[in-house]
């Protein structure tokens, strides 16, 4: 029975960073070398990165990948590595993991099952490999065996499944090796975060190990790659339906490799599907456990995987795009003060896992890096906040903003824009021939102030050379709740995924327990006794979201109702008297539907023009990665009633 080690490596990639991905790579490689490790599982579509978009469809990224691979192969010593890229084979593109061994090139082997729904949309650029069905590409190293091979080392067969195709229940291709007598599978993947879905994909993996009663080797992508999805970067090892090994998720590195020894049964295998490498495995040594993290198993999963995944997002945005840092506009409400609170978090995990060092390396394209003494200054540096206050603003929420960046360690600016909405007014009234008043000029006195607080926010970004972060939350692009090139102004909208009851509930959370119950911050207190409110009509009017719109908790029923399970208005309707019928009229739900609706409609253009937001959740309302909706329609607000 050969013992092996089997590895799995996370990476996180940049799409088209030919020599970053390749140095990652191989530094992968060695490492899993240097740990006497047999087999080496990386991430789909690792040597492009997985987020090219339409890129893939231009033969010079496949050419590109190509040229690359071929690089890899001296670095493949005594080891089987799967590397996956997209390859052109009779006209037509595959999504691909490479079988390099021994520095060899033994196999392309194509996914068979396409990822397709909410943020993938894979069959734009690939197609579906048949199963079974095997050929050859000519290449620059001669004929390639491509298709559904097993490989066979050392007495092992080793199949794959890559990512979409372990989804596919009784279609998935551990039925088909199982009966072909694989016992190991690989599963290069890319699989984006959401909340809890790294459970579904342990799951897979373990009952990949259990199909074939033997070892399953899953490797996922780590990080933001390439601006909207988020991955996670799990790693498992599973034998026998028991997990060996595991990854920690969301980490700041570049990569991280898991490691544990197996025993595999022997076999003597055959078959015209049976491609032989010419690879002795390794003696392998004694690993270390590799287990995940502790917070995995907090009662608040949901608000540590927010709070790891957008900071590594955030983190991930600043770095690739190489800006200086983050400049909020913050107001002491819920959405920025989650936002600067997100910013704050990235800096203080990026510290604990890389050190001053490796935050340094990272950010050694910033030139006041080498002047930063302590992470309080790069704090300072790096996260810029400003509260801009109007005759409309209360003292509470100016005095919540010091709070809280004096609590990060911001630097926090805070001035009055009342001269500029004066002058505005002015030139406008001059203008039309007339006075702007409140009773007739509601919308237009509001928007005025939301958008002059743009100017300077995006002026002290571009003299930090910083990315100015949009603060609107999923529940208010539902119903297009914020000034359009005013408070939308922004590269990224963090939060843009995440309805408003969770930012609120998340903050208090941060509040009082924080991350792992220990990374709290005190300086949320104010913003958690106030209630949401745009503080954009004069203070005597109390303006608050929920009277505007309706209460929180039933906006975000209504959207999910609709836009998740997809259901019609009047079943939204229904559900809505069934849940909250003892506590409002069913006159006052309806009028809440109606306008629900209404607004929905209403706002699609606005939520084509936010800034690209994070996927964190099970859906989201990005026409460009989720939802989509006619920009023009005649609404849905008269279908509530039958
Ligand atoms: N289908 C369509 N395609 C393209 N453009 C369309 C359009 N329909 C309207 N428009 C345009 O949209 C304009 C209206 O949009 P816009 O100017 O953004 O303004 P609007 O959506 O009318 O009002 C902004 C709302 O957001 C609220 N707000 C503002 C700021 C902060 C917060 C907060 O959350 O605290 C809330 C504010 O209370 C108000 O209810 C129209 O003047 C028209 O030009
Ligand atoms: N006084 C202010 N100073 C600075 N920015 C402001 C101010 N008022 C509003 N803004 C900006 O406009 C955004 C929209 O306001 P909005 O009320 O939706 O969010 P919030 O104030 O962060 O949270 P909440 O809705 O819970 O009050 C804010 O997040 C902030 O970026
Ligand atoms: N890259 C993939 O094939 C991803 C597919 C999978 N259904 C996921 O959402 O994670």
């Amino acid at each position: 029975m050969p013992k092996i080690a089997i590895a799995a490596g996370v990476l996180n990639q940049v799409p088209l960073d030919w020599k970053g991905n390749h140095a990652r790579i191989i530094s992968l490689i060695q490492e899993a070398q240097q740990k006497q490790a047999g087999i080496l599982c990386l991430p789909e579509l690792c040597l492009t990165g997985y987020g090219c978009e339409d890129q893939f469809l231009n033969a010079h990224t496949s050419e590109k990948a190509w040229e690359y691979l071929l690089q890899l192969l001296p670095h493949t010593q005594h080891i089987l590595v799967w590397v996956g890229l997209p390859i052109f084979f009779e006209d037509k593109l595959y999504n691909v993991a490479a079988c390099l061994a021994n520095e060899k090139l033994i196999a392309l082997i194509p996914k068979q099952h396409l990822a397709n729904d909410g943020v993938h949309y894979e069959t734009r650029w690939f197609n579906p490999w048949p199963a079974h069905k095997r050929s050859f590409i000519s290449t620059s190293l001669g004929d390639i065996p491509i298709g559904d091979y097993r490989i066979h080392a050392d007495g092992i067969s080793i199949g794959i499944e890559i990512c979409q195709d372990a989804w596919e229940g009784e279609n998935r291709p551990a039925h088909s090796l199982a009966q072909r007598g694989v016992s190991v599978i690989c599963s290069p993947t890319a699989s984006h975060f959401a909340f809890a879905k790294s459970k579904t994909r342990q799951r897979l993996a373990i009952e990949g190990s259990n199909i074939i009663q033997g070892a399953y080797v899953f490797a996922n992508v780590l990080g933001n790659e390439s601006g909207r999805t988020i991955f996670d970067g799990d790693a498992y090892l599973v034998h026998q339906g028991q997990i060996l090994a595991e990854s920690k998720r969301f980490s700041f590195k570049d990569s991280q490799l898991i490691i544990a020894s197996v025993d595999i049964s022997s076999e003597t295998s055959t078959g015209e599907d049976l491609l032989q490498a010419d690879v002795d495995w390794p003696k392998p040594s004694e690993y270390p456990n590799f287990e995940g993290a502790t917070w995995e198993h907090s009662g608040n999963i949901k608000e540590e995987e927010f709070a790891r995944a957008v900071s590594l997002g955030l983190w991930d945005y600043v770095r690739k795009s190489h800006s200086f840092g983050w400049v909020i506009s913050l107001s002491g409400g819920a959405d920025s003060s989650a936002i600067a609170t997100l910013c704050y978090l990235a800096v203080k995990l990026a510290y604990k896992e890389l050190g001053w060092e490796g935050v340094q390396a990272k950010m050694a394209y910033i030139p006041w890096i080498t002047d930063i003494a302590s992470e309080k200054d790069f704090m300072a540096k790096i996260l810029t906040t400003a509260y801009q206050g109007t005759e409309n603003s209360s003292d509470q929420t100016r005095a919540s903003a010091k709070a809280l960046a004096e609590s990060i360690g911001t630097t926090h600016y805070d001035w009055n824009i009342d001269v500029l909405v004066k002058e505005y007014r002015g030139i406008i009234e001059k203008a039309i021939g007339r006075t702007l008043s409140w009773e007739q000029d509601d919308i237009t006195l509001q928007n005025v102030q939301a958008r002059l607080r743009s100017p300077s926010v995006w002026m002290l970004a571009n003299i930090n050379n910083a990315l100015l972060l949009a603060t609107s939350n999923r529940s208010e692009a539902s119903v297009g709740y914020a000034t359009m090139d005013g408070d939308t102004s922004g590269s990224i909208s963090p939060i843009a995924g995440i309805d408003k009851t969770f930012i609120r509930q998340w903050l208090i959370w941060m509040e009082k327990e924080g991350l792992d119950g220990a990374w709290h911050l005190s300086g949320l207190s104010h913003v958690n006794t106030l209630e949401p409110s745009a503080e954009l009509r004069p203070l005597t009017s109390k303006q608050v979201d929920e009277e505007d719109l309706m209460p929180y908790p039933i906006l975000n029923a209504i959207e999910r109702w609709a836009f998740f399970d997809k259901l019609s208005p009047a079943a939204c309707l229904q559900n809505l008297i069934q849940e909250y019928g003892s506590h409002f009229t069913e006159e006052q739900l309806t009028v809440f539907c109606s306008r629900f609706f209404r607004l929905w409609a209403r706002n699609q253009w606005k939520r084509e023009r936010y800034a690209p937001g994070f996927h964190v959740d099970d859906y989201s309302l990005d026409p460009k990665s989720w939802l989509r909706f006619p920009i023009l329609s005649a609404g849905l607000e008269k279908d509530i009633k039958p």
